[in-house]
This record gives structure tokens, sequence and C-alpha cells, in this order.
């Protein structure tokens, strides 16, 4: 190796003896330039690239511990490492983390140490740029891993294309596809509204792909499913030691999905104290982990999605108005499937191939009286209510075609709603007016309570109550004091077992679980579920 192949180190150190011996001791593996002070140290800084400093703490002028921190802002590529007597390492202590120095050498130093250390540095600066340049890699796309990257790409495009949103010819589905489509390349956000289960996700998805975007990750966020702490700390990141439990830094999903897309689920769910968060990331167009000093620049598309109607969540003061603005650039509605259930065969059908690779039964077919029944039945937990039926249907099938008497009674009956939930004996089939309303309510407010986890304040809000309305009405109903622990999976019982009786075992909330139980089906729990009173 010639000697300007060599990293190049700087010697800080007013004494010349000191600064010839640690020249002596590096310059066999290192190009060693040298100066006596802060002022000379910065010329030659100005003039070459300096790899690693070694300064002396104690110097005229600038201390060693300020010239580093000088040196951080300047040239924070330029590892640095400061020597010291005993008697200054108070002041280095405090000062390591501003000057950011890598190790610091107490007098009087080994010539051994002195070497390993600053070989060590130099090995930490050339992996920190190795990190930095995969990483600008990847961005840009380095020949072999673009070439690559081009093909997943173009497998994931066509998995997620527009034409993959299964749906009828003439569907009210092509009109949004259409429109999605039309405005994926510009970098509009996007609200994508429906009721749960219509395929939002999967527009979103397809808005994605569709887009420039598309190299850059997708990443998804469900909003309702954590608390604001958890919430701002999945989406902005978090530094180690910012609160008990933080041991590691956490990357954000922002960061995550820089130059992507963020999917935000349910933000009709999140409170207004995170709403304020979000829109100033969204309006600075930078996002401040938690704990962290700095903001960091991050360019992504929102996306959000929610099953509410959020303009009236806006005029009842329950989202902000500047967010929804924010975040509402262009408004996709994505129909119930009840209003197209033209889209229920090739849905049908294609759900029927999905599962049959699945389960290991490929090849079923649709009975046309099994279709009938499907067409008529009127889905509120519309696509994954319709999967989970293919799911059993198939399971169940005996020969080559699925039958009507594959489907669950509900649909084999087209019973929805109160109908059901009688014969679940969710509700009482005899009693006052009163009786059975109140037995409704409490099944209302019990479904409510375990898609919210128990959280009185969100429950609150989607019923339009107070809290303390709220916390009456539990009181009332027997519902206050059994609120289960976070994520038990407890079968009802007790005082509110009767009307309000709702499985727990769909623990996200968002109906799967509950949309596969069936009392007529031996293979599921007798709590029977209303798919009326689903997370809608
Ligand atoms: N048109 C469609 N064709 C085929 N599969 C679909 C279609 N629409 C939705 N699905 C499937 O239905 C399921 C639910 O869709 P998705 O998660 O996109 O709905 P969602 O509206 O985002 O639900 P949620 O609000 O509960 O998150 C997924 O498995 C999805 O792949």
């Amino acid at each position: 190796m010639t000697e300007p192949d060599l990293p190049t180190v700087l010697v800080v150190d007013d004494e010349i003896r000191s600064q010839d011996a640690i020249r002596r001791t590096l310059d066999e593996d290192f190009h060693i330039l040298c100066a006596s002070d802060a002022v000379q140290a910065r010329r030659q800084m100005e003039a070459q690239p300096v790899h690693v400093i070694v300064c002396d703490q104690r110097m005229p002028g600038l201390s060693g511990v300020a010239f580093l921190k000088e040196v951080r802002e300047r040239w924070p590529d330029t590892v640095r490492i400061v020597i010291s007597g005993y008697t200054d390492s108070e002041d280095i202590i405090a000062g390591i983390n501003e000057a950011g120095i890598y190790q610091y050498i107490l007098k009087p130093w080994v010539p051994d140490h002195l070497l390993v250390t600053v070989r060590n540095a130099v090995e930490a600066r050339t992996l920190q740029h190795e990190l930095h340049r995969l990483d600008l890699d990847l961005r840009a796309g380095a020949p072999v891993l673009r070439q690559r990257s081009q093909q997943t790409l173009a497998r994931t495009r066509a998995r997620f294309d527009f034409d993959r949103i299964e749906r009828a010819p003439g569907s009210p589905l092509d009109a949004v596809c259409a429109l999605a489509a039309r405005i994926a390349r510009y970098d509009l956000s996007a609200l994508v509204l429906g009721e749960s289960g219509t395929g939002k996700e999967l527009l979103a998805r397809a808005l994605h792909y569709a887009s420039p975007r598309a190299e850059r990750p997708f990443v998804v966020e469900n909003c309702a499913a954590l608390t604001d702490g958890l919430l701002e700390s999945e989406l902005f990141g978090h530094k180690r030691g910012s609160f008990t439990g933080a041991y590691e830094d956490h990357v954000g999903l922002f960061q995550r999905a820089h130059g992507g897309t963020v999917f935000l689920d349910e933000i009709g769910e999140t409170t207004p104290a995170f709403q304020v968060k979000l829109l100033r990331v969204l309006q600075e167009g930078e996002v401040r982990p938690v704990g962290a000093q700095r903001p960091l620049p991050v360019d992504v598309r929102i996306v959000a999605a929610t099953h509410r109607a959020l303009e009236e969540e806006v005029r009842a003061g329950r989202f902000r108005e500047d967010l929804y603005y924010r975040i509402a650039g262009v408004t996709l509605t994505m129909p119930p499937l009840r209003e197209r259930s033209g889209d229920i065969a090739p849905i049908a059908r294609r759900l029927l191939g999905e599962v049959g690779v699945e389960l290991g039964r490929e090849g079923l077919e649709l009975g046309d009286e099994a279709l009938a029944c499907l067409m008529a039945y009127p889905w509120p937990g519309n696509i994954r209510e319709l999967r989970n039926e293919i799911a059993r249907a198939t399971a169940l099938c005996d020969g080559g075609r699925i039958e009507a008497r594959d489907l669950s009674p509900k649909v084999l009956h087209g019973q929805t709603g109160v109908a059901q939930a009688r014969q679940g004996g969710l509700l009482p089939g005899s009693g006052t007016l009163q009786e059975r309303l109140d037995a409704i309510e409490a099944m209302v407010l019990r479904e409510v309570m375990l898609r919210h986890r128990w959280n009185k304040s969100r429950a609150a809000r989607e019923l339009g109550l107070s809290r303390v309305g709220l916390r009456a009405k539990l009181l009332r109903f027997g519902l206050e004091e059994r609120a289960p622990r976070p994520g038990a999976a407890a079968a009802a019982s007790g005082p509110a077992a009767g009307p309000g009786r709702v499985r727990e075992d769909d623990a996200d909330g968002d109906g799967d679980a509950a949309e596969a139980a069936d009392p007529a089906d031996p293979g599921t729990a007798a709590g029977h579920p209303i798919p009326g009173m689903l997370s809608p």
C-alpha cells in the first residue's frame, strides 16, 4: 500500500515530543499529519480528508473537546479520539456526547493500546461508510440489485394490479379503481372509505404499486390497535432509553417507508392528541423519533382508511379538520358487498381457488344453488366474511362441488342481525320492548368495548357518549367490573353474559374469529356472533 492509500490520522498536540511519540506509534499503518493547536488543525482539515483525529485535551486556545465539537459539526465523518491527563477526565466525560468522541485515552498512554484504538476507529468508519454505500445502492439501485428487484417488482405489481381486485363487468368498483389508477402517479394523499372487509387495503396497495413510488416500501399501520404512545413510537421511531423498555433505537415506519407509501388504517380511531402530532409530521415533512434531538426528513405518500364517515366526524369535532384536508387529497369509497352482489360470483370463485390451495382442496366448483345463497346473503363482514364462508364450505364439502348444504345456516337461510342473534340465544325471544332493547344495548356496548380493548375514551367517542355516560351504562349492565386483562380470551360468563354475550377470541377486533363461529357447526363454540354487530 502506498503512502497516500493509507488512512490519514491528524495528531493535534502542542508538545512536539508527544506529537513525535504518537507519530512513531502510528506511522507504519497510517499517513500522519501533525498540528500544534486548533488553528493549524483546522487548516490541515480544510486542505485534505482526515479519517481519524487524535487530539490532546490541553492545548493553547481551544481545549481538545471543544475543538472536537467543531470537528463533529464540520467533518462528521472524521472519527474523534482525545488524549487526556487524569485530572481532565471529568471535563472530557462531560463533553463526550456533544463532541461524539469515539474513545478517550488516559495519559500515560500505552503505544499498543493507542495503535489498536486507532485501527478500530478506522474500521468503524469503514463499516459506517459501507453501510451508507449499501443504503445508497439500495435506494439508487446498484446494477445487480436493481435487476433482481425489477423482476420482483414486476411480479408484485402484477399481483396487486387494479385488475386483480376481482369484480364483475360493470361493477361499481370499476369507477373506484379507474379513479385510483388516474391519481396513482400524482403525489396526492388518498382517503379510502368503506366498511370493514370491503378491500380498502387491497385498493391502497394497488394504488401504491401503480405509482412511481412502487420500488419503495408500502407499510401498513392499524391506528386502532395501539395506544397513542405506542403508535407514535411505531410510526416515528424512538431512541434508546427514551422511555422504560426502550432498550434499543427503533426505526419508525415513516422512516422505513421513505420514498414509499404509508397506509394508515382506521385513522378515524386516533385521538385528537395524536392527530396533532401526525399533522405536524405531514406539514413539515420530517419526523422526530421519541427522545431524539433532531427531526429527520421523510418523504412518504399517505393513504389513510376508515370505516367511519370522516366528514361527519369532523363536523362532530371528533376529527381535526386540518388533518382531514391533509389526508383526503382524493376520497375513494369502497361500496359494501351487498351493494354489488354481481361481484359475489367472481369474488367467490377467486376465493375458492385461493382457499383451495391453502387447504389442499384445489379444483372445487361452486354449485348453482350454493351460489344463489351466497348472492342472497347481505355479507355484513363483506369479503372477509365471504372468504371465511368459502373456507368453511371447502373444508366441509364431500364431493368436487360446493353445494348449498355445505354453507353455514346463516347463509343458507339468509339470516342476519336480530333473527340470527335470537337463534344463537343472544337476544331474548320474549319480554317487553324495553327488555329487548336493553338486551341489544348491552350487546352493542360489550362489542364496542371489546373492539376498543376496554378503552373507555375511544368507545365513548365511537358511541357519541361522554366517558361518564358510558361508565354509567357499563355499570347498569354489569359490564364495568368485567374488563378482561389485555389479551385474555375469556368466554363470557356471569351476569353480563346473557344478552351481551359475544365471543372474545377475536383479539384484533376485526371480526375474523367471530365470523367463523357457527352454532350449527360442531367445530365452533356455542357463543354466536351477530354479524350486524361486528366491527363495522
Ligand atoms: N375484490 C376483491 N377480490 C378478491 N379479494 C378481495 C377483494 N376485496 C377484498 N378482498 C380480500 O378480502 C380481505 C379483506 O380485504 P381488505 O383487508 O383489503 O379490507 P379492508 O376494507 O381493508 O378491511 P379492514 O377495514 O377490516 O382492514 C382480504 O383478504 C382481501 O384480499
